[in-house]
C-alpha cells in the first residue's frame, strides 16, 4: 500500500482546565480522497483538524503514538517544518471566509502576498498573472474587478470561492475543510460544494471534510469517520451508510428529516455508556 498523505493512530487531546479529554484514541489514514468526520457539536471534529495543523492554543496537551504527514512526524516537527506544512502542504479551509480575510487588504493581494510566501522567488508580476489565474480556476467572473475588491464588498459565496482560491495557490496535497458551507444559502452552497469536488478531482487531493451535516458529508465524501464524545465510534464507506453498526450512527440517520416521509415526532437518541469504551466499529483489528 502506498504511503497514507496523513496517518494517525491513537491520538489523544485535553485541554487545560478541561473535564474530559476532547479527543480520545483517534486513529485514521487519509488518502488521495474525500473523508468526512461528523459528529455532534463538542465530538471533537474541530479539533482533530486543528491538531493535524498543529494550530491548537498552548492549553491544549496533544498526543499520539503517530501523527504523521507524508512521513513527517507533526508533533515532533520544528515550527518551521509546520510553517511550510501549513498553507503549503495542508490547506485550511474555515467556516466563515469573513474571519479569515485580512478586511483592510485587496483580496487579490491577499492571495499574491499568501503565494509570496511560500514562492518567494515569485515577483509581484508573476505571483499576480496566478491569483488571476486561481480566481478563473474557481470560477469567478471578471477576475481583474474582483482581485480589486475588498472582503466586504464580496457575497458569502464568492467569499467562501476566494478563500478556495488562497487555499489551493500554494497547491497543496490535502485540504482540511471545516463546516466550508455552512453560513452559505442552499444553492451557494451546492455550487461551492461542486468546485471543490471538480479541483480536488481534479488536483488528485485528499480532503477531510469537517461537518456535524451527515447527509451533506453522505452525498459529498467517500468515507465517513463518525465522532461521538471525542471518539470514532464507526468507520464505513459513505455508500455504506444504510448498513451502519453503530446505534449512535444509527441514530443519527433516523433523526435525519426526510420530505418523501415526514415522521410525526422525530426520534430522541437514546445514549449508552458503553459507546465510550467499545472498539472502533468498521476497522480491521
Ligand atoms: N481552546 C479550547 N479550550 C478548551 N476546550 C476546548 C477548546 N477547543 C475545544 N475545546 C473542547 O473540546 C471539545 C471538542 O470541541 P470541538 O470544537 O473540536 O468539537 P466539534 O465537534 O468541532 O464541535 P462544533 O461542531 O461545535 O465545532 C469540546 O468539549 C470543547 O469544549
Amino acid at each position: 500500500m502506498t504511503e497514507p498523505l496523513i496517518d494517525v493512530r491513537n491520538m489523544e487531546i485535553s485541554f487545560a482546565h478541561g473535564f474530559v479529554k476532547a479527543v480520545r484514541g483517534v486513529s485514521f489514514q487519509l488518502g488521495r480522497e474525500k473523508l468526512g468526520i461528523v459528529g455532534e457539536s463538542g465530538s471533537g471534529k474541530s479539533t482533530v483538524g486543528r491538531a493535524i495543523m498543529r494550530l491548537l492554543p498552548p492549553t491544549a496537551k496533544v498526543t499520539a503514538d503517530r501523527m504523521t504527514f507524508k512521513g513527517t512526524d507533526i508533533l515532533a516537527a520544528s515550527e518551521k517544518q509546520m510553517m511550510d506544512i501549513r498553507g503549503k502542504q495542508i490547506g485550511l479551509i474555515l467556516q466563515d471566509p469573513k474571519y479569515s480575510l485580512n478586511p483592510v487588504m485587496r483580496v487579490g493581494e491577499q492571495i499574491a502576498e499568501t503565494y509570496r510566501l511560500h514562492y518567494p522567488k515569485a515577483g509581484k508580476k508573476a505571483a499576480e498573472k496566478k491569483v488571476l489565474e486561481m480566481l478563473e480556476a474557481v470560477k469567478i467572473r471578471d477576475p481583474q474587478r474582483v482581485f480589486r475588491l475588498y472582503p466586504h464588498e464580496v457575497s458569502g459565496g464568492m467569499g467562501q470561492r476566494i478563500m478556495i482560491a488562497m487555499m489551493l495557490i500554494a497547491e497543496p496535497e490535502v485540504l482540511i475543510a471545516d463546516e466550508p458551507t455552512s453560513a452559505l444559502d442552499v444553492t451557494v452552497r451546492l455550487d461551492v460544494l461542486a468546485l471543490l469536488d471538480e479541483l480536488i478531482a481534479r488536483r488528485n487531493l485528499g480532503l477531510i471534510f469537517i461537518s456535524h451535516d451527515l447527509n451533506l458529508i453522505r452525498k459529498f465524501c467517500d468515507r465517513v469517520l463518525i465522532m461521538y464524545a471525542g471518539r470514532v465510534v464507526e468507520v464505513l464507506k459513505a455508500s455504506e451508510l444504510d448498513n451502519a453498526q453503530h446505534p449512535y450512527t444509527q441514530g443519527l440517520l433516523a433523526s435525519l428529516p426526510s420530505i418523501e416521509n415526514p415522521p410525526a415526532r422525530l426520534p430522541t437518541l437514546t445514549r449508552d455508556p458503553s459507546w465510550l469504551t467499545q472498539p472502533t466499529i468498521g476497522v480491521p483489528s
